[in-house]
């Protein structure tokens, strides 16, 4: 994308860590991640809006993924765009209490998140984007957008996508080029200030999952959950804040 300014280091650090340590919290499962958040690069989007982007964060994301695919309880929303119901291009499954959630990994991954970032994540929506014809079209999360700052992080499992991200009242994107492990976490404004995205895409993409955290208390559903618009531009966000 030739406005796109890209962000990403090709060295997932997640081979190099040792998926045997933690296998009591992670209920068995082969994964693990680096406490130590070494592989981070923030990215200041300007004075008060920032991403960090934690390159190979999970390793052993197959094996999450796999677990998850099976086991999560996924289901095709719908959503009213303006005039029109419209099937949403992912699959979804949410843990309105991460604590209730009866997978320990997921206990696991967000007691490291609510460790490194001070804040306690215990609400949790995942999507699984079959393949490159699914995505998610420009949004803020809802209710974050309305505070002052948030913290969201977000894990990718499996195919490597293209996340974007761009200020709310338009203007170029950047791209950050999300691997499975990588965790890409938006901070302070970010909500308020900008918007993102998983454009659905033309070349081949296999499947992949997104974890998305926050600290807020469960929402009646998904629809709730997200501010969206059409992404073709201001105008259409406009309108969508408007219907929101
Ligand atoms: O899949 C992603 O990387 C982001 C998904 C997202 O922004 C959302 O579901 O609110
Ligand atoms: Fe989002």
């Amino acid at each position: 994308m030739a406005d796109d300014a890209l962000f990403d280091l090709p060295t997932p650090a997640g081979a190099d860590l040792d998926v045997t340590t933690d296998l009591h919290l992670t209920g068995g499962l082969r994964v693990a991640v680096d406490h130590t958040f070494g592989t981070a690069e923030r990215i200041p989007l300007d004075d008060t809006s920032w991403v960090d982007h934690v390159h190979g964060w999970l390793a052993g994301d197959q094996a999450l993924m796999d677990m998850l695919m099976a086991e999560a309880e996924w289901e095709q929303r719908s959503r009213w765009m303006y005039t029109r119901e419209v099937t949403e291009p992912r699959l979804t499954a949410e843990y309105p209490v991460i604590a209730q959630a009866p997978h320990p990994v997921l206990h696991y991954l967000a007691a490291a998140l609510t460790a490194h970032y001070g804040r306690s994540f215990t609400h949790l929506w995942m999507n699984w984007y079959r393949d490159h014809n699914d995505g998610t079209g420009w949004h803020a999360d809802r209710p974050a957008d309305r505070q002052a700052e948030a913290v969201i992080p977000v894990l990718s499992l499996g195919a490597s996508r293209r996340f974007l991200i761009r200020p709310e009242v338009g203007g170029k994107s950047r791209t950050i080029l999300t691997h499975g492990g990588d965790l890409v976490v938006m901070g302070g404004r970010t909500q308020r200030d900008y918007r993102h995205s998983v454009p659905q895409q033309k070349p081949a993409a296999g499947p992949r999952l997104s974890l998305n955290f926050s600290i807020d208390p469960p929402r009646r559903s998904r629809r709730d959950a997200t501010r969206h618009d059409n992404g073709s531009g201001p105008r259409e966000q406009a309108r969508a804040d408007l219907s929101g």
